[in-house]
């Protein structure tokens, strides 16, 4: 057992702080977020994540994990400080250290002891060099630094944390790197231990990686529809080589979230710095930012004008199971839907708050799926919830206006659409039209 101070209580620290004190480790979470750090403290989560809540109010009752705002209290004793703050991007593209600056700071402050500094933290290439050589400036107090990325996906964080299929360790010293193996063992995933800056890029090429098999999909989606092919039987065949490999092959309207389009545009950055042009990466960009605006081209194909019409927004969050809002495709579209003079109303069933803040003041919220559908022109299915996952067609043709329906993710059956008479556009597969009969 371990003694284990993480600072950050997002999506990563908090996840990873319940994690370790489930396996055991005595551990003390750290956010300069007073509000946040007073819910834990009430057994709430601050962050919507299936299972997250009760795992945290067991450990914070068995006394094995903490809550504070105070880092000297967190680092004193630490066998081992994890970093877990956000990295952003800054309007150039490239990653915003300074919540990762700060945090050098408030550890070269309030170091005690020797403790392991593991950065979980997404960060450039050379920022661990930069984090080691700026506590070392600023304490006589020994330390180590590790590169330690996380893998986990939101909506599925704990699970993933469990079910890892590696925990990667970029170290300098053989002394760090065992003590990172210690705390990891309980949680019985392979170890693949490397120096820090493969370790880094480890995780930069990854997230890069399956953003260019999601672009990778969409573009051949735009084909097969051109072409009068289906991209999910395309993808489902291409899938079953083992050497392409089945997941994260579907199409749709894109991805989203807080890592994908951020990690993407830093690598482009990280590679400009060494005079390196990535070309392959700035076309997935690319193709990214025509895919999250798909669905208005092809309302606009439909109405002729947008003007007027009252489309339901089914989904605000950039994917199921989570409440964040973002990089989400539902922003860009609203704000789409807005400017062409469309009402948008919009209904998510955990993302409505965070989404408020981000929509467009014209956009309507309601609380079910039914109130937004009543009466709207057409309806726009943004997220693949499985409350969306779940409707009828029957549902749709009786609360839409006129039944269309435009979905970004590619939920439903073609045929079962086609027998209910909906006009259905979905990505990369046929079109199902309507016979009008005529008068
Ligand atoms: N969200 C995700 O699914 C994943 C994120 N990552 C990476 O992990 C890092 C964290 O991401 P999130 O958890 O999404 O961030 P987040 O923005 O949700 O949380 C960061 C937390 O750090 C706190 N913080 C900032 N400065 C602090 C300081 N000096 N002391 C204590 N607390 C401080 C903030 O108040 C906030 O609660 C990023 O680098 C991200 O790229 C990696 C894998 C998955
Ligand atoms: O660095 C991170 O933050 C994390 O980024 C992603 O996780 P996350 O963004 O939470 O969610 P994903 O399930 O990867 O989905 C990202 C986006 O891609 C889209 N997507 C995903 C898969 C797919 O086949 N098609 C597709 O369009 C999703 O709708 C979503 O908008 C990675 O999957 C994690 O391994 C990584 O740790």
């Amino acid at each position: 057992m371990k003694n284990i101070a993480v600072i950050g209580t997002g999506y990563v620290g908090l996840v990873t702080g319940v994690a370790l004190s489930e396996i055991g480790h005595s551990v003390i979470c750290v956010d300069i977020d007073e509000q946040k750090v007073a819910s834990m403290r009430e057994g709430i989560s601050p962050i919507y994540e299936p299972g997250l809540s009760e795992l945290m109010k067991k450990n914070y009752e068995a006394g094995r994990l903490s809550f504070t705002t105070s880092h000297e209290m967190a680092f004193a004793g630490a066998d081992a400080i994890y970093i877990a703050v956000g990295t952003p991007q800054k309007e150039d593209g490239t990653a915003d250290l300074r919540f990762i600056e700060s945090v050098a700071r408030n550890i070269a402050e309030y170091l005690a002891d020797y403790a392991v500094v593991v950065t979980k933290s997404t960060v450039p290439v050379g920022t661990n060099d930069y984090i080691k050589q700026y506590i070392e400036k600023h304490t006589d107090v020994p330390f180590d630094v590790v590169s330690n990325p996380e893998f986990l996906r939101e909506g599925s964080a704990v699970h993933d944390t469990f079910n890892g299929d590696r925990i990667v360790i970029g170290s300098s010293t053989g002394l760090a790197a065992s003590i990172l193996k210690e705390i990891n063992k309980p949680f019985g995933i392979p170890i693949f231990k490397t120096d820090i800056r493969s370790s880094e890029m480890i995780k930069y090429a990854s997230n890069a990686f399956l953003a260019t098999k999601i672009s990778f999909v969409n573009e051949i989606a735009a084909l097969c529809e051109k072409l009068g092919a289906n991209v999910d039987d395309v993808a489902q065949g291409m899938g079953q080589d083992k050497r392409i490999g089945e997941k994260f092959l579907n199409a749709g309207i894109g991805y989203g979230g807080s890592c994908f389009p951020k990690d993407t545009s830093a690598l482009v950055q990280i590679a400009g710095n060494v005079e390196h042009e990535f070309t392959l990466l700035k076309a997935v960009i690319e193709v990214n930012y025509k895919q999250q605006r798909l669905l208005i081209d092809k309302a606009r194909e439909h109405f002729d004008s947008l003007r007027g019409k009252t489309i339901a927004m089914l989904g605000t969050a950039f994917k199921p199971n989570t409440d964040d809002m973002r990089e989400a495709a539902s922003t860009i579209l609203a704000r789409e839907l807005v400017l062409a003079g469309a009402n948008v109303v919009a209904y998510d069933p955990v993302a409505m708050e965070p989404a408020r803040k981000l929509f467009p003041e014209a956009v309507d919220f309601v609380d079910s799926v039914e109130s937004a559908l009543d009466g709207a022109d057409a309806a726009f299915l943004v997220t693949e919830w499985d409350e969306f996952k779940e409707l009828t067609p029957a549902q749709y043709v009786s609360f839409l206006k006129e039944p269309v329906l435009f979905d970004g993710r590619n939920c439903y059956d073609l045929e079962k659409m086609k027998a209910a008479g909906i006009e259905y556009y979905s990505v990369g597969r046929p079109v199902v039209k309507v016979e009008k009969e005529l008068v």
